[in-house]
């Protein structure tokens, strides 16, 4: 039998290109070890980070990622056939394990969908919940928010609209705008594409915002801090997808001197940091689901060859919600 996986060849420079990932064969052993899982892929994770992440590591490799996988063959007995584990096997259709690197889904997760453990009720969710607790958000402040129709964005502001908070939203098109003014009740939404977000936030807040999500960096957490925050004001910095694909870092000026007058708080957040609190964000944040009060949209891409089209996607503003490849 062969597995499959696609394999990082060289860094990648600039905007992702084809040749940098290949898809390969592997071959998978007749038996298994005393001990040992044989898993195959159900679901696999695209995740921004992998563009900036893998400047870390040193090609070539099996691209790293997270995965629900199911166990097809076993010699373990703590894992039966038909186990369904999350787990850090990268971007492999199947792969052999003796169990240390397999996790059971950690809360009950009901009637929800399984794939839901890479999205809302996974690590993209706990960002929004932890990213968004930061901001001890009050009812009646003002958020302003990017990347909003985005696995992490599209649960920040509809967490956000939970505590009463108001919130401003920026999406790259028409279709992501609709979705989260008419169906995930934001107040304000704008393709970034055709206004000057700048502009739009001074009108909508003329006296700036409390709140501040941002998932693009660049030119937006430079503007926004510069302009757009109250005395006091909170800032979540949690991605900066806008530069990820940059070849050289660009410098902004004096952004420091508005941290320091209007006496901000900018905080960073890696979503690690939270994880012995995942489980308990994600009963809370399955019951709204289950309730009906948080909407989730997942893009699907169908099939393990379609790894790296929907990696790809990320950078092109392809999904709305999360995006998943379905092995
Ligand atoms: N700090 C942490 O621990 C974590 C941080 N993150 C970060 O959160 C952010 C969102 O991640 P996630 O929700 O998974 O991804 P998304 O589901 O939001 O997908 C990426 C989206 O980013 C937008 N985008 C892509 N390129 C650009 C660009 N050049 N300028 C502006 N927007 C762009 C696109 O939406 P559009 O069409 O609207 O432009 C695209 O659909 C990322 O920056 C990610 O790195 C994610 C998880 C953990
Ligand atoms: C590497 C750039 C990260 C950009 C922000 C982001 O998307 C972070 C995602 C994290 C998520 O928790 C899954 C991960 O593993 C990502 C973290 C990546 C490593 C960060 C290293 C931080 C450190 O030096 O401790």
């Amino acid at each position: 039998m062969k597995g499959k996986q696609w394999v990082l060849v060289k860094h990648f420079e600039g905007e992702p290109k084809d040749e940098d990932l290949q898809l390969q064969e592997f071959d998978l052993p007749d038996e298994l070890n005393d001990g040992e899982v044989l898993l195959e892929a159900v679901y696999l994770s695209v995740d921004p980070y992998m563009r900036p992440y893998s400047k870390t590591k040193n090609p070539p490799l099996t691209m790293f990622g997270e995965q629900i996988a199911k166990v097809i063959k076993t010699k373990n007995g703590e894992f039966p056939l038909g186990t369904v584990v999350l787990t850090m096997s990268g971007w492999r259709s199947h792969f052999i394990s003796k169990g240390q690197d397999l996790r059971p889904v950690s809360f009950d997760l009901g009637n929800t969908p399984l794939s839901y453990c890479l999205g809302t009720l996974g690590m993209p969710g706990a960002t929004a919940y932890f990213g968004l607790g930061l901001l001890q958000p009050k009812k009646g402040d003002k958020l302003i928010l990017n990347g909003a129709a985005g696995a992490v964005g599209s649960i920040v502001g509809q967490l956000a609209k939970i505590h009463g908070v108001e919130v401003i939203a920026f999406v790259g098109s028409d279709d992501k705008l609709n979705w989260c003014k008419n169906e995930l009740g934001f107040d304000h939404v704008f393709n970034y594409k055709n206004v000057n977000f700048s502009e739009t936030i001074k009108k909508i807040a003329p006296d700036g915002c409390e709140l501040f999500f941002d998932n693009v960096g660049g030119d937006w957490y430079h503007s926004v801090i510069n302009k757009h925050l109250k005395r006091y004001g909170k800032a979540t910095i949690c991605g900066s997808i806008e530069n990820y694909n940059d070849k050289t870092e660009k410098l902004y000026p004096a952004t420091n001197y508005k941290i320091l007058s209007l006496e901000l708080k900018i905080q960073g957040i890696i979503v690690n940091t939270f994880i012995k609190e995942w489980p308990k964000a994600f009963t809370e944040m399955n019951q709204y689901i289950q309730d009906g009060k948080l909407k989730v949209k997942e893009t699907v891409y169908d099939g393990f060859d379609n790894m790296r089209s929907a990696f790809y996607g990320l950078f092109i503003g392809e999904n709305i919600g999360k995006a998943i490849v379905k092995a």
